[in-house]
């Protein structure tokens, strides 16, 4: 089938399970068995491959496939001629340099030093940008423990909570490198793949549903104004006519997270039967 979309996915790892769920939420067909590699959606015309992340670039890159989920840190990472398209806000973390408690290291300082790390690519360009020549270890996981293990003077590595470098003993240092997250990427100069473009817009359609919930009430015209204000919407709030003089109703999407204040802000200007639903998937 010449035109079926082909998507890279992370076959295992912290993008993996989040990723196939969003994909899910899109109305895409996703495995059962996590060690399937592929995965034919004959449905939605689209065929997923499951791959390792560090690679997912590099499959999107040569042109074999058409778009992919990885990281930010790992697309910069690869080099490949691919880009950014659409964050998915999940898989976040930050890049960054760490060394021994109480070492008090500052980024000068890295100068003639061994840095471990499994982003040698970030790595080097941001020593670059510095002007700092360093060593660079390449080392493939685990890179928290080649410090005690005299392998290096400093690491670059992902950190989330902060919880392994802790417990390693190790000390974060210097500025951020990267701030990271799951990323949707298309192969550079493919921006108007018509299959790609339908994928981000299921998957902006998820990220809004996820991120906003439907509000319905009802509200005298005189308060409407500061009602509405409350409530802008996307593209402004439906108002509708009520079989009740003077009133009328208002439907908008309103942020899931201030859902219950904007409620209480409506009740007090004299909104009433305010109602909130989840909205099951949308295109906008
Ligand atoms: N603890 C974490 N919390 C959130 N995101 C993370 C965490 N660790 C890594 N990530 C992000 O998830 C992405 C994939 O990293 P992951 O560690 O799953 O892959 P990997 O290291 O190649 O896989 P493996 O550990 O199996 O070799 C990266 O973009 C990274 O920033
Ligand atoms: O700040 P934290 O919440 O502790 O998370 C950060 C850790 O998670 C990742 O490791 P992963 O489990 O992917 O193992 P790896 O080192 O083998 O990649 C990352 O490489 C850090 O080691
Ligand atoms: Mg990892």
């Amino acid at each position: 089938m010449p035109d079926q979309l082909r998507i890279a996915v992370p076959n295992k790892g912290q993008l993996a399970e989040p990723a196939s769920a969003m994909l899910r939420e899109a109305g895409y067909r996703q495995r059962k068995d996590s060690r399937d590699l592929v995965l034919v959606d004959p449905e939605n015309s689209t065929e997923f491959f499951f791959l390792r992340p560090k690679d997912i670039a590099v499959y999107v890159g040569e042109g074999i496939l058409h778009a992919g989920i990885t990281g930010r840190d790992m697309l910069l990472d690869s080099g490949a001629p691919v880009e950014e398209v659409l964050p998915l806000g999940f898989g976040g973390s930050t890049f960054r340099f760490a060394a021994r408690g109480g070492a008090d290291m500052k980024l000068a300082d890295l100068q003639g030093k061994r840095i471990a790390t499994s982003f040698e690519g970030l790595l080097e360009g941001y020593l670059g940008e510095h002007g700092i020549d360093a060593r660079v270890i390449h080392l493939d996981g685990a890179v928290e423990s080649s410090i005690q293990l005299g392998v290096a003077d400093a690491v670059a590595d992902v950190v989330s909570t902060g919880t392994t470098l802790r417990n390693a003993g190790l000390e974060l240092f210097g500025d951020p490198i990267l701030t990271s997250e799951a990323v949707v990427i298309r192969r550079t100069g493919f921006e108007d793949d018509p299959q790609v473009e339908r994928l981000l817009r299921r998957l902006r359609g998820v990220l809004v549903a996820r991120d906003y919930v439907m509000m319905d009430y009802d509200v005298h015209t005189d308060t409407l104004d500061t009602a509405v204000a409350l409530t802008p919407g996307m593209e402004g709030p439906t108002v509708s006519p009520l079989r009740r003089e003077g009133w009328v109703a208002v439907r908008a999407m309103v942020p899931r997270a201030s859902a219950q204040r904007i409620m209480d802000d409506l009740w007090n200007v004299g909104a009433r039967a305010i109602l909130v639903t989840d909205i099951y998937a949308c295109r906008v």
